[in-house]
């Protein structure tokens, strides 16, 4: 259990992260969604322990991360850019794994390598970027972690490789009922492998839970009016996108429900459907800066 408490993290004079609280269930896999600058990486930094937690707390398995080698040796960290040794080669990176880390397995780096296909004689300066994305995943899943906190692990990677890697992550889940936490730009692809997901905006917390979840509270409906509602509806509470076609209007709610329903047949409307929206369409929609006295035709 990774248990976010709480959590504000500040450079300068920026607050990057802003009283976060995320918790996330053993053998979950959590996505976390933003813009660029949102905060994803500060935040996977803090549960990795790279960074001290000054406001708030991270808790994994009750413990702070933070200097705590005990928490760190069960986390596999897979940082967004390279972070190993240049002229290292890969055979003695790995090599430098087992030394350091008594759970490293080379049998199961030889059986990652068989998908991952890295040549083990060449030095990590002569691997393109998604093959160094590739080394850093086979190293962390070699370590068998109960935790893997995954910085954009696709990025970078081939379409092949890039199915491959989610399928493995799913397995682990199953497998050794490991908790994984990935932040990825590429919101189908995470839609298709997480239970839950937290949508960071401007350092704070967006939405938090269950995909499911969100999907019932953010709905796109499709609305006819007796007469125009141009005026009014931009009144109503919880819609955050209008858009006319024609007599058709298209809305964006947050806030789906009886309540809502009921405020939009109060205002004339002869019929609702119900459209829903993909997790990337939601991400897109909520993260808009809206004008709600704005209709677009
Ligand atoms: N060490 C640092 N010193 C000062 N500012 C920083 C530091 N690290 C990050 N920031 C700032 O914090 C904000 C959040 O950065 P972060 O890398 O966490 O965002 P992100 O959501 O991962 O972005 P991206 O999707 O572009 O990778 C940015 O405005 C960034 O400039």
């Amino acid at each position: 259990m990774i248990e976010v408490i709480g959590v504000s993290k500040v450079f300068g004079d920026f607050r990057v992260l802003d009283n976060i609280d995320i918790k996330i269930k053993k053998g979950a896999i959590h996505g976390i969604i933003g813009e660029n600058g949102a905060g994803k990486t500060t935040l996977l930094q803090m549960m990795a322990g790279v960074y001290d937690v000054e406001e708030g707390k991270i808790l994994i398995d009750g413990e702070s991360v933070y200097e705590n080698n005990k928490i760190k040796n069960k986390i596999g960290y897979v940082a967004d850019r390279n972070q190993y040794f240049k002229d290292y080669k890969v055979s003695e990176m790995i090599d430098f794994y087992a030394g350091i880390y008594d759970g490293f397995s080379k049998e199961d780096f030889k059986e990652y390598n068989k998908i991952f296909k890295l040549d083990i004689n060449k030095k990590i300066r002569q691997l393109s970027k998604g093959m160094q994305m590739r080394l850093s995943l086979m190293l962390n899943l070699s370590n068998r972690p109960e935790v893997l906190i995954l910085d954009e692990p696709t990025s970078g990677l081939d379409a092949i490789v890039k199915k491959e890697l989610l399928d493995i992550l799913i397995d682990q889940v199953y497998d050794r009922d490991v908790t994984i936490v990935i932040s990825s730009h590429h919101i189908g692809e995470l839609e298709k492998i997480c239970d839950e997901v937290t949508i960071l905006n401007r350092g704070r917390v967006k939405f938090g839970s269950n995909i499911d979840e969100i999907k019932e509270n953010v709905k796109k409906l499709q609305v006819i009016f007796k007469e125009d509602v141009k005026d009014r509806i931009n009144k109503i509470d919880g819609i955050i996108n209008i858009e006319k076609v024609g007599s058709v209007y298209y809305l964006i709610t947050d806030n789906y429900g009886e309540e809502l329903t009921t405020d939009l047949k109060n205002l004339g409307a002869e019929l609702i459907e119900n459209i829903g929206l993909t997790l990337e369409e939601i991400f897109i929609y909520t993260n808009k800066n809206i004008d709600r006295g704005e209709i677009d035709e």
